[in-house]
C-alpha cells in the first residue's frame, strides 16, 4: 500500500520547480526547495515570492528554500528534479552524496541528453546507481504559471513500479492538481520531449501567420510522429493519447505561456536561432532535444517529417513559410 510521503525536496527553483513545490506544499507535504542563488532562497523564505519566474504569485509560507544541497536533501523521502535537461548530470553529481539512499527520485524534466541520447530517468538511474523502483517521472499539460494560479489540471506519474508511482502521486495531488499513474516510463517521457518539438512547429506556423487547418494538420500528424517514435522505443501507444502525449501537446501548442511555442513564433517571424536563444530567459527544451531526437529516430527508422522541418528552420535551411505537415509531395500517398 502506498503511503503519502511528508518530507520532500525539489531541486531547481525556476518556474516549474517552484510551482511544483507549491503543489506539494498545498498537498500537505513539508517541502524544501533548492535555489542556486542564495538571494532567491531569501526572497522565497521572507517574501514568499519568486518574482523573476512567477510574478504575482504568493507562495505557501510552509515552503522553505535553501541554496545548500545538503540542507535541502536531508531526510527527503521524495526528491523532485526540475533543472534544464542538459544540466541534469552535473547537478546530480553535485547532489548525489546528499540524496538519502532510499529516496524516490522524480524527474519533472522534458528533454533528452545530448551526446548520450538518454532520457532523464536513465541519467538519474546511471548517476545515482538506483533501479526503476526508486525512479519516477511526472508529465502532462502543466504550464507552470497556470498551476501557480491554482487553475485545475491533471498530470501523470510514471514508474516501473506501480506503488512508487502511487506514492509520488499521493504527494503530488491537491485540490487543483490531480496526479494519475501509469507504468510506462518510456512513453511518458517521450511524450514530454516530443510535444515540445511539435509546439515549436506550431509556433512557427503562428509566427508565419497561417491558420487553423495548418495547425490542426501539424498537431495531428505530430501526434502520429510522437506515437511512432515512442512505440519504436518500447512505449505504449495509449500513453501518447493520454495526458503526457495529446494532453500536453494541446496545452503547449496552444499557449503563449509556452517557451517552446514562443521560440517557434519568433522563428516564424524571421528571427534566427541565435536571436531566439538570446531572447529566451527560460528553458525551451525543444531546441536542445531536436538533434538527439532525430538521431534516435534515424537509428530505429522512424519517419519524423515535422521534427525534421523544425531542425531545418533552426539551422536556416528551410524558410519558415515552407513548413507543412509533410516533407514532399513526390512520393506515393501514405496511409494516415
Ligand atoms: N515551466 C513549465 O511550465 C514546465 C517545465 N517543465 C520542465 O521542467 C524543466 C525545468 O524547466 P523550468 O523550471 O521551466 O526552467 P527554468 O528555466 O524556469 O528554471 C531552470 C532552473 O534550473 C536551475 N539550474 C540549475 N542548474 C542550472 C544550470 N547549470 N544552468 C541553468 N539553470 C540551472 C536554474 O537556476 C533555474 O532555477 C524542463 O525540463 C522543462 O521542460 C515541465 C513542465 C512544465
Ligand atoms: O511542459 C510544459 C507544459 O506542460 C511547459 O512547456 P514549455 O516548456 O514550452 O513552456
Amino acid at each position: 500500500m502506498p503511503v503519502r510521503p511528508t518530507r520532500v525536496a525539489v531541486l531547481g527553483a525556476g518556474s516549474w520547480g517552484t510551482t511544483f513545490s507549491k503543489v506539494l506544499a498545498d498537498g500537505g507535504a513539508s517541502v524544501m526547495l533548492w535555489a542556486r542563488r542564495p538571494e532567491l532562497a531569501h526572497e522565497i523564505n521572507t517574501g514568499h515570492r519568486n518574482s523573476d519566474y512567477l510574478p504575482g504569485i504568493n507562495l505557501p509560507a510552509a515552503l522553505r528554500a535553501d541554496s545548500r544541497l545538503g540542507a535541502v536533501l536531508e531526510g527527503a523521502e521524495l526528491v523532485f528534479v526540475a533543472v534544464p535537461s542538459q544540466t541534469l548530470r552535473a547537478n546530480l553529481t553535485a547532489a548525489a552524496s546528499s540524496i538519502p539512499s532510499d529516496a524516490i527520485v522524480v524527474s519533472l524534466m522534458k528533454g533528452i541528453e545530448q551526446g548520450t541520447l538518454k532520457r532523464m530517468s536513465e541519467v538519474i538511474g546511471e548517476e545515482l546507481g538506483i533501479g526503476g523502483a526508486q525512479i519516477a517521472v511526472a508529465s502532462g499539460p502543466n504550464l507552470a504559471l497556470e498551476i501557480a494560479k491554482q487553475w485545475p489540471t491533471a498530470a501523470v506519474i510514471a514508474s516501473d513500479d506501480l506503488v512508487t508511482a502511487q506514492t509520488v502521486a499521493l504527494a503530488a495531488t491537491n485540490k487543483y492538481f490531480r496526479s494519475f499513474v501509469n507504468t510506462d516510463v518510456i512513453g511518458t517521457e517521450i511524450g514530454g520531449v516530443l510535444k515540445n518539438i511539435v509546439a515549436v512547429a506550431i509556433g512557427i506556423v503562428d509566427g508565419v501567420g497561417y491558420g487553423e487547418n495548418t495547425k490542426a494538420s501539424i498537431l495531428t500528424r505530430g501526434l502520429a510522429e510522437m506515437t511512432d517514435f515512442a512505440v519504436a522505443y518500447g512505449g505504449r501507444p495509449e500513453t501518447l493519447s493520454g495526458l503526457a502525449g495529446l494532453g500536453d501537446l494541446i496545452a503547449t501548442s496552444e499557449s503563449s505561456l509556452s517557451r517552446n511555442n514562443t521560440a517557434g513564433r519568433l522563428l516564424g517571424q524571421g528571427y534566427s536561432f541565435g536571436d531566439v536563444v538570446a531572447t529566451m530567459k527560460q528553458t525551451a527544451e525543444g531546441l536542445a532535444s531536436i538533434a538527439p531526437v532525430l538521431e534516435l529516430a534515424a537509428a530505429r527508422g522512424v519517419s519524423m517529417p515535422i521534427a525534421l522541418q523544425v531542425a531545418q528552420v533552426l539551422d536556416g535551411t528551410l524558410d519558415p513559410r515552407d513548413i507543412a505537415p509533410h516533407l514532399t509531395t513526390d512520393d506515393l500517398p501514405q496511409g494516415e
